[in-house]
């Protein structure tokens, strides 16, 4: 931490509206617990300019690694990151300091004239670029009895759903978190089960990052954490590490903690990994005990994988291309 107490804390960003409100509302947080002011510093990553398909060059850290280089370098004292972009191994000169609760981890349908994701036609032509949604949109289709055509699309939130405004897709899928976040979240046409569509490990949860050194830091970001969160994201993070899949291989995982009356006494974790063209599922869950430390919640992942791999997992993750 900056020591001087009267310089701001500056809190590394990308500049995505959908980034700036994230960083914003960290931001806030970090004033109201340090009393100190804190600046936002933008930071233009990889995945902001490439224009690739994120399935070929994703897996790697494209949206995080120059906001951990300015980390690294001391331009920036701490940096909030979507906790579903960060690879799972973690560098040791980092820690996430914090893990703030997490937004509606669902992914949405944002269609043409309010329809929902059974209403859409025969042929519907659905944007996204993700393995993972593919896998599971084509599959719930098939089991509704119809096909769809997936398309690949990039850009940010707005652009996305500029092309189902301006008629050139039925339909766009994006995470539920982040229209919330950018205020859209009325424009969201129906919020897909998890029963359904698995979201991505970590989906809907932020990752406050600062360098391992900085004990004060740490301390402060801390008050911004929550345990259950950091449980669920953990167990869902160990599944992916441990089907040995990049972020951008067609996985889904899901944790919620289950109540006995108003007792949490579990928490189940989902998971699934599939064909893209949604013909073939391996879709898990196993409950155990809430986790109470790191070990615990990587524990519950590893066990979920493991059962997902005896069922023939890893041969439906070699799917990279569209
Ligand atoms: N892959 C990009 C990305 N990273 C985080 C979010 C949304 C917010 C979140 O999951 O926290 C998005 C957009 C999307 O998938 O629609």
């Amino acid at each position: 931490m900056n020591p001087r107490l009267d310089q701001p804390l500056r809190l590394g960003t990308r500049r995505s509206k959908l980034a700036m409100s994230q960083s914003g509302h960290v931001a806030d947080a970090v004033r109201a617990v340090t009393g100190r002011p804190v600046e936002l510093v933008e930071i233009t990553t990889y995945g902001d300019v490439s224009r690739e398909n994120l399935a070929q060059i994703g897996g790697t850290g494209v949206f995080v690694t120059a906001l951990r280089e300015a980390l690294l370098r001391g331009e920036v004292d701490f940096a909030v990151h979507s906790l579903k972009d960060l690879p799972t191994g973690q560098p040791d000169e980092l820690v996430i300091a914090a893990m703030p609760l997490r937004e509606d981890a669902r992914d949405a349908l944002v269609a043409r004239d309010g329809l929902t994701f059974e209403q859409l036609p025969d042929g519907a032509r659905i944007g996204t670029g993700s393995p993972r949604r593919m896998a599971q949109l084509n599959h719930l289709a098939l089991s509704l009895g119809k096909r769809i055509e997936t398309v690949a699309i990039r850009g940010n939130v707005d652009t996305r759903i500029g092309f189902v405004r301006d008629g050139e897709l039925d339909a766009v899928v994006l995470a539920a978190a982040g229209l919330n976040r950018i205020g859209r979240g009325d424009e969201a046409t129906e919020l897909l089960p998890v029963d359904s569509v698995l979201p991505a490990p970590g989906q809907g949860a932020l990752a406050v990052e600062c360098l391992a050194s900085d004990a004060d830091l740490i301390a402060a970001l801390g008050e911004l954490d929550d345990p259950y969160t950091r449980a669920a994201v953990t167990a869902e993070r160990s599944l992916l590490a441990a089907l040995e899949a990049g972020c951008s291989a067609p996985v889904g995982a899901f944790a919620d903690l289950l109540a006995d009356g108003q007792i949490v006494n579990e928490m189940r974790l989902r998971g699934v990994v599939g064909t893209l063209d949604g013909s073939t599922l391996v879709q898990l869950s196993t409950t155990g005990p809430v986790p109470q430390s790191y070990d615990e919640a990587m524990a519950l992942g590893r066990e979920l994988a493991d059962e997902m791999l005896a069922k023939g997992a890893a041969g439906l993750m070699g799917e990279r291309s569209l």
